[in-house]
This record gives C-alpha cells, sequence and structure tokens, in this order.
C-alpha cells in the first residue's frame, strides 16, 4: 500500500506547569510545558503522531510555522519519502520562501522536528515496530541515506559515518537484549527545579532515592547563595558516591560562570549545564577548560540548534556531553547525524527530556546510539522528568532508574482507534488534550 499522506493537522496543547513551578530554573520561571502537536493521516488509514516541545504562548507560533510546511507533506507517500528520506529532510529545510526563517534553526526547525517526528512515527507504525527498533534493524547504508550531511562533511563523510556503523555491528545483538533486560541509565530533575521550596526539594530528594534512583540534577543560577544552600543540602541526602549535576539554563557571561561554578565545585558536580549562551561556542571552550582542572565538564545541547553547531562544539572541545533534543534538532534525521559526529570525538551522548513527551521521544534515540553506535555505557544517562506522563496513552517506564525499551508491536489489520494511538514511535496521542478539556482552558 502507497501510504499516501491526505492530510496534517496540528495542535496548541498547553499544560499549566507554572502553576507548582514544575520545570522552573533560572530563565523560564514561569514555564508551562506545551507542545505543537501534530497527526498525519495516510489514505489507508494509518496515522503518524508527532510533537514538538515548547513553552506557554510560544507554542501559537509553532503552530503556524508547522501550518506552513503543510503542503511539503501532503501528498506524498510514505514510500516516496523514506526511499529518499536525505531528500525530504531538504525539501523540508530548504524551501526558498520558508528558509530565510531559519535556516535549520528557531521556530521553523521546530516545527520540522514536529513534522519529521510524525513521519517517522507513521514510517515505525508501518513496519509494526518501535522507532528504536525501526533504526536498530535499519542497515548502515539505508541509516546514512536519512542524514543530509551538507555542511558537516568535513568533520563526517557519508563513507565515514558508514564506517563507524559498519564497525559498531559487532555485539549489538548483546546490547539490544542487555537493554530490553535492564534498561538504559537514567537521572532524574525532578527533585530540584528552581522555584521548589528546600521542604519539596528533600521530600523528592527522599523518595527518589527511595526508587532507586542515583543521579540527580539541580538548577542554578540565579542566586549564588541559594545554589550553595541547596547542592549542600541534596549532596548532604545523595551522599559522596551518587551523581549530582547542576544547570544554569544560560544564565551567565563566560567570567561569571566559571567564578560561580568554582564556588560550586565543593559539590562535586560532573557537569555544569548551559552555563551561558547557547550560541556561544568559544565561550562554552574557554568555561570547559577552565573548569577542567576541578573535574567539572560543560554539558549543552537543549537549545543547540543544529547539527553545525554540534559540529563546532566538538572541534573546538566546548563540550564534554552532548545534550541531543529530539525537538530542537531536525528530528532523528539531524540527531543521527549529531550521534555520529559525538562518537567520532568520543564524547558521550546524554540526551535532554526536560519538557512534554521529550522523554516519551528521546529514549528510542539514545537505545539506537548504545545499541549501534556507543556500545558504552561510561558517563552516560538520559534524562527523566517526572511530569504529564499521564497524558500518554504509552508513558515511559523506567524501573530502578532506567529507562525500559519500549516492546510493542503494533499490527495493522488488527488495530481499532485505540490501539492505534497506544504503539508505534511514540504514542503521544494527548487523549486528554484531545478531548480538549486542557485546550479549551490554556489555549
Ligand atoms: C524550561 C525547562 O523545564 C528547562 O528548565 C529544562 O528543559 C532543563 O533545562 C532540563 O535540562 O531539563
Ligand atoms: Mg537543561
Amino acid at each position: 500500500m502507497s501510504q499516501k499522506i491526505v492530510s496534517l493537522t496540528v495542535r496548541d496543547v498547553r499544560f499549566p506547569t507554572s502553576v507548582e513551578q514544575h520545570g522552573s530554573d533560572a530563565m523560564h520561571t514561569d514555564p508551562d510545558y506545551s507542545a505543537a502537536y501534530v497527526l498525519i493521516d495516510t489514505d489507508s488509514g494509518l496515522k503518524g503522531f508527532g510533537l514538538t516541545f515548547t513553552l506557554g504562548k510560544g507554542t501559537e507560533i509553532v503552530v503556524c510555522a508547522v501550518e506552513a510546511l503543510a503542503p511539503l507533506v501532503v501528498g506524498k507517500s510514505l514510500q516516496e519519502i523514506v526511499s529518499d528520506f536525505r531528500g525530504f529532510y531538504r525539501l523540508l529545510t530548504s524551501d526558498g520562501q520558508i528558509r530565510w526563517l531559519g535556516p535549520e534553526k528557531g521556530v521553523i526547525h521546530l516545527a520540522t522536528a514536529a513534522v519529521l517526528n510524525a513521519v517517522w512515527d507513521l514510517w515505525a507504525r508501518a513496519e509494526g515496530k518501535p522507532l528504536w527498533k525501526l533504526l536498530v534493524d535499519m542497515d548502515p547504508k539505508q541509516i546514512v541515506s536519512c542524514i543530509d550531511f551538507r555542511y558537516i562533511t568535513d568533520v563526517l563523510t557519508e563513507e565515514e559515518a558508514h564506517d563507524i556503523l559498519v564497525k559498531a555491528q559487532e555485539g549489538k545483538q548483546q546490547r539490544e537484549d542487555e537493554m530490553l533486560k535492564g534498561g538504559y541509565p537514567a537521572y532524574t530533575t525532578s527533585c530540584a527545579w528552581l522555584g521548589y521550596s528546600d521542604q519539596q526539594l528533600q521530600q523528592l530528594c527522599t523518595d527518589a532515592l527511595q526508587s532507586g534512583w542515583t543521579k540527580f540534577k539541580v538548577k542554578v543560577g540565579a542566586d549564588l547563595e541559594d545554589d550553595k544552600r541547596r547542592c549542600c543540602l541534596i549532596r548532604q541526602m545523595i551522599g559522596p558516591s551518587n551523581t549530582l549535576m547542576i544547570d544554569a539554563n544560560q544564565r551567565w557571561d563566560v567570567a561569571e560562570a566559571i567564578s560561580w561554578v568554582s564556588s560550586l565545585a565543593e559539590f562535586n558536580p560532573l557537569w555544569i549545564e548551559e552555563p551561558t549562551s547557547p550560541d556561544d561556542i568559544l565561550g562554552h571552550a574557554a568555561i570547559s577548560k577552565a573548569l577542567a582542572p576541578l573535574g567539572i565538564g560543560v554539558a549543552t545541547g537543549e537549545q543547540c540548534h543544529n547539527r553545525v553547531m554540534f559540529k563546532q562544539f566538538l572541534q573546538a572541545s566546548a563540550l564534554q556531553f552532548v545534550q541531543i533534543d529530539s525537538c530542537r534538532l531536525g528530528s532523528v534525521n539531524e540527531n543521527l547525524a549529531v550521534m555520529l559526529m559525538a562518537q567520532k570525538f568520543q564524547v558521550p551522548v546524554c540526551p535532554h527530556a526536560g519538557g512534554v513527551g521529550l522523554c516519551e521521544l528521546v529514549q528510542h534515540l539514545i537505545l539506537f546510539d548504545y545499541i549501534c553506535l556507543s556500545a558504552n555505557l561510561h558517563n552516560r544517562m538520559c534524562e527523566y522528568v517526572d511530569h504529564l506522563h499521564e497524558h500518554f496513552t504509552s508513558p515511559v517506564v523506567i524501573q530502578d532508574a532506567h529507562y525500559m525499551p519500549p516492546k510493542a508491536r503494533w499490527n495493522r489489520k488488527e488495530s481499532n482507534e485505540e490501539e492505534v494511538q497506544s504503539f508505534g514511535y511514540k504514542r503521544f496521542a494527548f487523549l486528554k488534550c484531545c478531548g480538549l478539556k486542557v485546550l479549551s482552558v490554556w489555549a
């Protein structure tokens, strides 16, 4: 069957997370976790679901951008798209009248991600596999055929990428079995959003320790004395051997970042995340260099808007942890490019997932990264936040602080609408929202 795409619709979905300060940080003090939520319909009845993560009012603009891209998608068949996925990626990112808005950055790139995430979902459903499994089962040639290597061939050519993937085939089955059994290691950010009180932080940390969490991220950057007190509190609670990370969400200038983080070095953080402007590659390099003697790495990526930026971060040794994001970059296609470059530079990938739906999405990418690329778990972990999973028909499964791979197989022939919304790349069918309850209040 051709699976011709007959329509693409997009919804503005918002959650009032700011009311209880969930997701708050030094720059986003009142975030309402939101999504531009895309539905692709085909002539066969098969659907694809995709989203991009945004905050509150900004969602309106992303929705407009998705609508602007829709004519490039409607009328194409899934077969046509995936037989030249690189070409389709370029089509979406190179439109003569739209690319001026980016190119490949900002609102238009978030929209590209939402659309492509839905296309990947459609493909995974058509194959009857969760997305990670679709990727893991693809041969290296097919994987590289999805990637646009334009602007990165000075660091990674198609041939090199292919060789990296071929080399990593060894032990692949064993790693897949290992993941199915024990899952991929995760860390939690949910104990220590900036707007949480000390009491709340302590309670959440106690609960998290009891549930088996060993790696914790704390928001910092608004007030140094507050940061010292909160880091001290959490370090005391988790003990010296558990892992602590800190995240400033772009709050500082370069020199300020170095001195502020040096003052927090006694709490032994593994990384400082987004210490300064996400675009300041050389600034991040300076911070990395200054903090290396303290044993503190620099992590960034949630607002690193494309593969070219990641290329330069890697070339400049400006980051020690690559935080890919399934919605900031151009979906799976561009994330594959970044994971391959990270592998070449031997820098660990630790995906960003602080938002609605990001955990559900990015788990598929990190499973691919481990099984088909890195074969390494040292200093590698995927972020987890404990919010809004109830809005997904199949939320992520965390066991003993590990992401358990989605195992669903979707059989098109036996499906009904409920099943359609329950399997595949993700299952980001926000049932409650699509019932418009949340939408009508918050949109
Ligand atoms: C506004 C958001 O919650 C951010 O604070 C969040 O994505 C964060 O930077 C993270 O690393 O999870
Ligand atoms: Mg962050």
